[in-house]
């Protein structure tokens, strides 16, 4: 396994290269997308949400089950919003990683790692790698979160079936994401603030491109019954979804 500076593992680069195949120019474009605005991200979320994103996340990370002394995995972590709670929760005895494909949003992570004096944040590896071919065994986490990151993947059902695979038996899945919902009063408040507040916003940082991007993938997303149906295709014994932030954003809750 290659390394990385501050203590980065990643995959063979090979895993990225561009080829014929059209999924993985995709995960290419959003590898890109995902680098360009991790100079913004923190701050564009706290501003964009009001702050609440990050009760969101506290909620995601809390309904995950994570508790003292978990081996933990926070997969999509970009900036480490998610892996930072995690690690909280199992504390020093206990173990997070963080894995992302973006070098630029770990490069973040890391650095605000090194900027907080929480001890238990020793116990947080951040990784380079791809959610849809985890480099961990069969087993391998007490608790799995995904934030704001299976909608972003070329192939969910793939992803899932990973995150199943590397979860202990028992064990669950926290995956916080947009909702996609069934209600067209919902559906048309959620994209009106994307187009007229969101990419506005973000167009004064020269990223109008990449925020426009939201309303599109949350249109492509699945609706909570259809990731609950998903999660117990690839094998989870038990899947719910919950709305929450006003029904903009959804929870699920999958267990192996
Ligand atoms: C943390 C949040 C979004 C993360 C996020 C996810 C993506 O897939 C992106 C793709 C491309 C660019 C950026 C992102 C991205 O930031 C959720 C909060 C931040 C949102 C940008 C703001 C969404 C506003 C909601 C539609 C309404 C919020 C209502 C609230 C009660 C004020
Ligand atoms: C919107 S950010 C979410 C970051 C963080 N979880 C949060 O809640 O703020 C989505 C992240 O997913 C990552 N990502 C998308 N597809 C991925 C993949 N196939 N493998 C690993 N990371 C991926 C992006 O690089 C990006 O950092």
């Amino acid at each position: 396994m290659a390394s990385l500076p501050f203590g980065f593992s990643s995959l063979p680069r090979s895993s990225f290269r561009p080829t014929r195949n059209l999924k993985i120019r995709f995960s290419a474009d959003r590898q890109a997308l995902f680098n360009r605005i991790a100079p913004v991200y923190d701050n564009l979320n706290d501003l964009l949400s009001l702050g609440q994103h990050r009760i969101w996340k506290r909620m995601a990370v809390s309904w995950s089950g994570a508790k003292e002394g978990d081996d933990v995995l926070d997969i999509c972590c970009g900036s480490g919003d998610l892996t930072f709670l995690l690690s909280e929760r199992v504390g020093p005895h206990g173990k997070a990683a963080g894995l992302d494909f973006s070098n630029e949003q770990l490069l973040i992570a890391s650095t605000r790692q090194k900027l907080r004096s929480k001890a238990c944040y020793k116990n947080i590896k951040w990784m380079e790698g791809n959610a849809l071919d985890l480099p961990f065994p069969d087993s391998s986490f007490d608790a799995v979160t995904i934030g704001y990151g299976l909608r972003n993947v070329v192939d969910r059902h793939r992803a899932m079936a990973e995150i199943c695979r590397v979860l202990k038996p028992g064990s669950t899945v926290s995956v916080l994401d947009f909702n996609k919902s069934i209600n067209p009063l919902s559906t048309t408040i959620q994209e009106s603030m994307i187009d007229n507040i969101v990419v506005t916003v973000a167009s004064g940082y020269g990223l109008e491109n990449e925020y426009k991007y939201l309303k599109s993938s949350i249109k492509d997303f699945l609706t909570g019954n259809e990731l609950e149906k998903l999660a117990l295709e690839v094998g989870f014994s038990t899947a719910k979804h919950f709305e929450i932030g006003f029904g903009f954003m959804g929870n699920l809750l999958a267990t192996r």
